[in-house]
């Protein structure tokens, strides 16, 4: 069960109060540690909710939450762990900072948008994104937004560079139109910023700078900030990541605050990484930092060379490198330097070799590659020759047209008004011809008060009430319950009024109390909960009477509520208790009405949009008058909505309206199916959401509306279902795709199925350097450990001709050597037993290359096998 701790491991887990700054060389047992110190805490008597763990990857940690709960034996699910983007997008959604349905956006939906804006400067050969044309502009408008908000300390990217550029905008405003010709970057960094604004979009470094904005600006501390908390992986983390994280930490009392990092694993400053980060933490956490000195991962022979390597080739001061008390023997190919004439001779070796490794059924093996390109090729031999690899690089399935086509069926299941998910959606099912077609379909819709719904139903939701509201007799209604459980909970109030053409009947007024057993709740979110007065003081019905009463004022009228579908469900399981009934009525929803009309508010709660429009009535928390309130609303929607109707259908005629219509028409059965579900709990139709993934999929697979996604796919599958299960039975389908739709469509990665145990019955892996921090395997081999690999040729390039280039170049060439060193510290320290190195001395072009110069300190180790 539990480890035995060493004496600096044990100083670290049981620290507390004050800052911390614990510095852990690779295989030190820092995952244990940030575990153990969250048990420590807990049976200490922190509460879970004021404990915040932050780390660079979603992998490390799900990998952590999986063992709290193993170790504790107790649901630890209100503790926050994750990366700090993704507590960002929580904190602006869950507080309505930011509109309800702002689309998030990935690196390639980046690549696509800018390639929108100019395709020539944009993509190599009007077809393949140039990464550095789209890193430069997307940095540079990070740069100017936090510049803009008064940021610049934290700015994410600070190159002087971009502080030229910053200038040239100052009296520009937002026109990009005024940038002179001669400086495109500026021009296309305005103009993605009022792309996304005007689309409401947010890339990655929005989220943050958005996220710190509020935090920072926040008079009345009303939002929640943390006593405990924990950082891993500080040295990855950019200088607004690191001010974020103060904004979280509470010290005005009692407070314990721990970063964790390794400067010498520090490798990604291509996303604004900073060295000068840890110096400062270091002199935060003066007295009170703590050096990890035992390493418990690899044998004596493995640490030498690791050691040697930090000291000689990092400047690790020796004094702090970690020890060992394995001394299991070196076998003869232990460490292995490996020769061959060719790249493809080169990988013909390695793939012979893995025979000898197969020697070792329960032991993993990990192939480290410097570029995409690589795994692809070593990957392809392997499974050429026959031995199945895992190979995380280049496109990850979550990054793939199928999955993201996928996972936004889902999306729109989830929130029908989040435009980026149509778009991949339309995109992907070969609907509209690209993503750019599709960004401009679906803003045009949403001009015209639609979703892509209304187009497939060839009617908009919009004119289908406005018809009912002018024509018929309406029952418009709210209920006031015991809780959120439709199944359990009890309705305690019901008002009601009926609506004829538009206009409330006199003397309609419907409004009584239920008489229950079960408690009625204190308190609202921080408000008093009035219902318990009215309660108290008022006569209330039996409930069948009272149910029965409500069914018979209803008769056959459509019902209208805001967030009706609530209201209805409950309504429909209190009758089937009481009374034994199913009953079934046409619902109306002024939540979704106004969503359609006003689709980029903040927050759609009646209290909001009751001052936000200006509107007549009051949300009291009691059904009388909630439902009042609602009337006014509606009132507001219907004005707003009424002359847009003979527009709306005028689009949906139009030819090329209908061709999309016919397309994403073939989705129609499904969706309807998949609607049907959401509301009903899991206990009654066993479908959970890993279920209806491969079902939707099948089906879209079969419908040939998305490709196959292969054996990765299946391991995906197994994955949702064991880690996306649900907490009771009741919950319903609906419950579980908003609970799991952020990692659904915006943060998982191939890595996270990898660290699941069991998952991926692979024992061969292919993967990125990157893609393998954080990671140990008994076997490593790295491949092409070439001088122009590590360090990469253009850096070596610049630093060969450092004549020919500006200081800046130069010391920034310098800056990228030293991080390649590391990134080839952080792959060789991957290994728990053997080591292969490999090189060959020819490339795939026939050019002569020379080993690493990154092994010389470290050669003798070695055995050299040509
Ligand atoms: N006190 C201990 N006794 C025995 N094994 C330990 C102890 N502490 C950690 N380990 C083991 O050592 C290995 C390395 O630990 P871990 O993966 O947490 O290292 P790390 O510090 O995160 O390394 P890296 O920075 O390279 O990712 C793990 O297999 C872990 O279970």
């Amino acid at each position: 069960m539990g480890k035995l701790y060493d004496n600096k491991q044990r100083a670290a887990i049981n620290a507390s109060n004050g800052h911390y700054l614990v510095l852990a060389p690779p295989g030190c047992g820092k995952t244990d540690i940030l575990t153990e110190r969250i048990v420590r805490a807990h049976s200490d008597g922190v509460a879970y909710e004021d404990m915040l763990c932050l780390t660079f990857t979603n992998r490390a940690s799900r990998g952590m939450k999986n063992r709290i709960t193993q170790r504790l034996g107790e649901d630890a699910s209100q503790i926050y762990v994750g990366n700090v983007h993704r507590f960002c997008s929580n904190f602006l959604f869950s507080n309505a900072l930011i509109p309800e349905n702002t689309s998030i956006i990935d690196e390639t939906d980046q690549a696509d948008i800018l390639m929108t804006l100019d395709n020539n400067y944009f993509s190599k050969d009007g077809k393949v994104p140039d990464k550095n044309a789209i890193t430069e502009v997307c940095n540079l408008s990070a740069y100017i937004a936090q510049r803009r908000l008064g940021q610049p300390q934290h700015a994410i990217f600070a190159e002087t560079e971009m502080e030229q550029f910053f200038k040239m905008t100052e009296g520009i405003g937002f026109d990009a139109g005024k940038v002179p010709t001669a400086f495109p970057k500026v021009k296309y960094a305005l103009q993605y910023i009022n792309y996304k604004r005007e689309r409401f979009i947010l890339d990655f470094d929005d989220i943050l700078i958005t996220a710190y904005e509020h935090l920072r600006n926040d008079p009345h501390e009303q939002f929640r900030r943390f006593p405990w908390l924990q950082v891993d992986e500080v040295q990855d983390l950019n200088p607004l990541q690191m001010a974020i994280v103060d904004e979280l930490t509470e010290i005005s009392g009692n407070f314990t605050a721990m970063y964790l990092g390794d400067e010498q694993q520090a490798i990604f400053s291509f996303l604004g990484a900073k060295m000068s980060l840890l110096r400062q933490l270091k002199e935060r956490c003066k007295g009170n930092i703590l050096h990890l000195e035992r390493n418990y991962r690899s044998p004596k022979y493995l640490l030498d060379v690791f050691n040697t390597y930090a000291e000689k080739e990092l400047g690790v001061d020796p004094v702090l490198l970690p020890t060992t008390d394995n001394d299991t023997p070196k076998g003869k190919y232990d460490l292995l330097l490996a020769r061959s004439e060719t790249s493809e001779q080169e990988r013909e070796r390695i793939t012979s070799m893995v025979k000898f490794y197969n020697k070792f059924p329960d032991e993993r093996l990990a192939i480290l590659v410097p570029t995409n390109a690589m795994a692809d090729a070593i990957s392809n031999k392997l499974t050429e020759n026959g031995y199945d690899n895992f190979k995380i690089s280049g496109t990850d399935l979550f990054k793939t047209k199928a999955y993201k086509t996928l996972s936004s069926f889902f999306s729109v299941l989830n929130n029908e008004f989040c435009g980026m998910a149509w778009v991949r959606l339309l995109y992907g099912i070969g609907a509209v011809e690209s993503q750019n077609l599709g960004r401009r379909f679906v803003l045009a819709l949403q001009r015209l008060m639609m979703t892509p719904f209304d187009i497939i139903e060839g009617q908009s939701y919009v004119e289908r009430f406005n018809k009912i509201y002018e024509t018929q007799e309406m029952v418009f209604f709210d209920t006031e319950t015991t809780g959120l459980n439709v199944l359990e909970d009890d309705i305690v109030q019901i008002a009601a009024f009926k609506v004829r053409h538009g206009r409330k009947v006199e003397g309609s007024d419907f409004n009584i109390l239920l008489h229950t057993s079960r408690e009625i709740p204190k308190m609202l979110g921080n408000i008093v909960n009035p219902l318990e007065k009215e309660y108290a003081a008022n006569k209330h019905y039996d409930r069948r009477e009272g149910l029965q009463m409500f069914l018979d004022y209803i008769g056959y009228a459509p019902l209208l509520g805001h967030n009706v579908l609530y209201d209805y469900h409950i309504l429909q399981s209190n009758v089937r208790r009481e009374l034994g009934k199913e009953v079934v009525y046409d619902v109306y929803d002024s939540l979704k009405l106004i969503r359609c009309i006003r689709p980029n508010l903040r927050c759609y709660k009646l209290e909001y949009l009751i001052s936000e429009l200006g509107l007549e009535g009051k949300n009291s928390h009691l059904a009388n008058e909630d439902v009042e309130a609602t009337r006014h609303l509606v009132d507001y929607c219907y004005n707003a909505s009424r002359d847009i109707v003979a527009q709306q259908r005028k689009f949906i005629q139009h030819e090329e309206v209908q061709r999309i219509a016919g397309s994403l028409g073939r989705l129609k059965t499904l969706f309807g199916e998949e609607k049907a579900l959401l509301s009903v709990p899991l206990w009654k139709t066993g479908r959970h959401i890993a279920h209806e993934l491969k079902r939707v999929y099948d089906l879209m697979n079969g419908m040939k509306l998305i490709e196959p996604m292969g054996g990765k796919f299946s391991i995906f599958l197994k994955y949702a279902e064991s880690e996306w299960t649900a907490n009771s039975q009741n919950e319903t389908l609906g419950d579980q795709i908003s609970a799991h739709i952020n990692d659904m469509t915006a943060s998982l990665s191939e890595g996270d199925l990898i660290n699941s145990e069991g998952l991926v019955k692979e024992r061969i892996f292919v993967m990125t350097v990157h893609k393998g921090k954080g990671l140990e395997f008994e076997n490593v081999i790295l491949l092409n450990a070439v001088d122009g690999s590590y360090p990469f040729f253009t850096v070596k390039k610049i630093l060969q001709n450092r004549n020919s280039h500006s200081p800046e170049e130069v010391n920034k060439a310098m800056r990228e050597r030293k991080e390649d060193a590391r990134k080839f510290y952080v792959a060789i320290s991957r290994a728990k037993k053997r080591l292969c190195i490999s090189y060959s001395v020819r490339n795939n072009n026939n050019f002569s290359q020379e080993r690493t110069p990154f092994l010389r300190h470290i050669l003798p180790y070695f055995l050299n096998r040509k």
